[in-house]
């Protein structure tokens, strides 16, 4: 899996505005408590928070999969909806969804022809070769296993190109190793674009190494509880994860979600 430099510059990313954003659902389950918040362009943005607090509830609203109960949420000023039909949005969601009739090729070029780019077969292998998957190109996805089947899905989403780039426990099912090599590589293919990401985790740490901002969030129904910087320098260098630094920042997240002071 080799870091490949040679990657287009893009149209750069979208803003994101949730104003009074809430999420209530049928039978009373309140996810999200009206929520302010406004992403910037073109950085990476980590949302961490105990399990069920609304974290892909929130993920969902701005992907325009789902309406809000409350508020209301824009992407540079437009419905959400409307920039995923403009083709500027991808996501890789827990459950890779990969079109099983399709062979890995087919299913990491279709994103391009849904977001209605010209195709480009070799974006395709490279990102089929920097997720780790060279030598499965004509495999089904029933043949791959869940870890493969989620960088098959990150693959994709980063083949469309996208301006905004949603990303909800992309490597849940990824080893620790494989892990580590796409923390590294990642990054600076969706930067390099100028991309918005944001980045559901379940891992303190991998939310730091990733992200240019961490925000905290309450269990249910989420509410930010901190808001943090990360200045750490990109590409993050080897070993950052050892520094003072880095800790102290882990240390400060990992605080807030046990409900203490920032
Ligand atoms: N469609 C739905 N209908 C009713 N309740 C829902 C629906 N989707 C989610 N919920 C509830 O909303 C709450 C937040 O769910 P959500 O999936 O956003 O949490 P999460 O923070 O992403 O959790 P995890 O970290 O475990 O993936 C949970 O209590 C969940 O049961």
């Amino acid at each position: 899996m080799a870091a490949d430099g040679a990657w287009p510059s893009g149209p750069g990313g979208v803003t994101i505005r949730c104003e009074g954003l809430a999420q209530r659902f049928a039978g009373g389950v309140t996810a999200l408590a009206p929520l302010d918040l406004t992403i910037a362009p073109g950085l990476t943005t980590a949302l961490i928070g105990p399990s069920g607090c609304g974290k892909s509830t929130l993920l969902r609203l701005i992907a325009g999969l789902d309406a809000p109960s409350g508020g209301r949420v824009t992407a540079d000023g437009r419905p959400p909806a409307q920039i995923c039909r403009d083709g500027e949005v991808a996501l890789a969601f827990q459950d890779p969804s990969l079109l099983p009739w399709l062979d890995l090729r087919r299913n990491v070029a279709l994103s391009r022809r849904l977001a209605r780019k010209a195709a480009d077969p070799a974006l395709v292998e490279r990102l089929i070769g920097l997720v780790g998957l060279a030598g499965f190109e004509t495999s089904r996805p029933a043949s791959l296993s869940g870890g493969m089947r989620q960088r098959a899905a990150i693959a994709r989403a980063l083949a469309a190109e996208p301006r905004l780039l949603l990303l909800d426990e992309p490597f849940g099912a990824v080893d620790e190793l494989t892990r580590r090599q796409l923390a590294r590589e990642l990054p600076p293919l969706w930067q390099a674009r100028g991309a918005t990401v944001l980045l559901v985790t379940h891992s303190v740490e991998e939310a730091v190494l990733l992200a240019d901002r961490v925000l905290v969030l309450s269990p249910r129904p989420a509410r930010i509880v901190d808001d943090i910087g990360v200045p750490l320098p990109r590409p993050r260098p080897a070993g950052i994860t050892d520094s003072p630094a880095f800790r102290q920042l882990t240390r400060r997240a990992l605080t807030a979600l046990e409900g203490g002071a920032p």
